[in-house]
């Protein structure tokens, strides 16, 4: 039986359990999350504190944000304990990231989230060059106001009527101005072997129902194109609802029972 931990109970975390606790994955026990606030009256397991989880889980499943991995992250991989991380772009903090590498025993790894493909650009950018990248991501526009903008950029963003580009940078860039929006930048960066390479777009579209990420990149290996289309999640738009299903492949994979009929990985 593998013990999970889970951090963050929210638009993430909560399916999360719930998935577990349904049997998604064979023989695994949810011994408690971790959360910020209390939970609500009826969450299907206890609220424990992170030391807990530390001493008695096998892996934790980081489904809280940017901050609690570059807080956390260390910790934890010393302890011993697997880190699954949903907050990708905390490890745009390249630091951060060469701290998480040579911490140990335990090992981390990075779900796919929100985005397809990156397998693929993982196998492409391995042992070759990568030419060019992009990230081309498309919400709601009060999916992606942030505390940092002054009240006319707020304004501009809330109120427009067409498609309106918010932001353009590095992947870097884009984790660190949009924590809760761009992950998926980091992702691809990740993926591809450098945050820098990768070019990030963001528009704002009153008209986006479904979150769309565009991600192309040109290797020597081949030119690829992804468009993915996601609902976002009911409990919070700047979420796609499919992150919670994608942490549960990624554990089933970290745990080596991987869902499915046929493994793919
Ligand atoms: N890789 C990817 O594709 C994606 C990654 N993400 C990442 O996942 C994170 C979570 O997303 P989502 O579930 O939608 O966010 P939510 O805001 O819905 O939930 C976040 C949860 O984490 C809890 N939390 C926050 N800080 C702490 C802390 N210091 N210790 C313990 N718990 C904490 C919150 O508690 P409370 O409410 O009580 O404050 C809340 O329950 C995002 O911030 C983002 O970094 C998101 C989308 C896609
Ligand atoms: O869920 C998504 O579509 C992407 C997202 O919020 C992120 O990358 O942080």
């Amino acid at each position: 039986m593998t013990k999970i931990a889970v951090i963050g109970a929210g638009a993430i975390g909560r399916p999360v359990v719930e998935a577990l606790l349904a049997g998604a994955i064979d023989d695994v026990e949810v011994i408690g999350v971790v959360n910020d606030k209390p939970l609500p009256d009826g969450f299907p397991v206890p609220q424990i504190h992170l030391a807990e989880a530390i001493a008695t889980s096998d892996v934790i499943v980081e489904c809280a944000g940017q901050a609690v991995v570059a807080r956390h992250a260390v910790e934890i991989l010393e302890s011993g304990r697997d880190l699954l991380v949903t907050s990708a772009g905390a490890l745009a903090d390249a630091g951060l990231a060469t701290r998480m590498t040579a911490a140990g025993p335990g090992r981390f790894v990075v779900t796919s989230g929100a985005v397809g493909g990156v397998d693929l650009l993982v196998s492409a950018g391995s042992y070759g060059s990568v030419q060019r990248a992009s990230v081309t991501t498309t919400k709601l526009p009060g999916a992606l106001l942030q505390p940092w903008m002054d009240d006319a950029t707020q304004e501009r963003i809330r109120t427009t009527t067409e498609p309106i580009t918010i932001f353009e940078g590095t992947a870097e860039e884009a984790a660190r101005f949009f924590p809760r929006s761009l992950n998926v930048a980091a992702t691809v960066g990740l993926a591809l072997g450098s945050l820098d390479l990768v070019e990030v777009r963001l528009i704002a579209d009153p008209a986006a129902e479904l979150t769309s990420h565009v991600i192309e990149a040109d290797t020597d290996a081949g030119s690829y194109r992804f468009e993915i289309r996601n609902h976002p999640s009911p409990d919070n738009p700047r979420t796609s609802g499919v992150v919670a299903r994608a942490v549960v492949r990624s554990l089933s994979v970290l745990v080596g029972r991987p869902v499915g009929a046929v493994s793919i990985i």
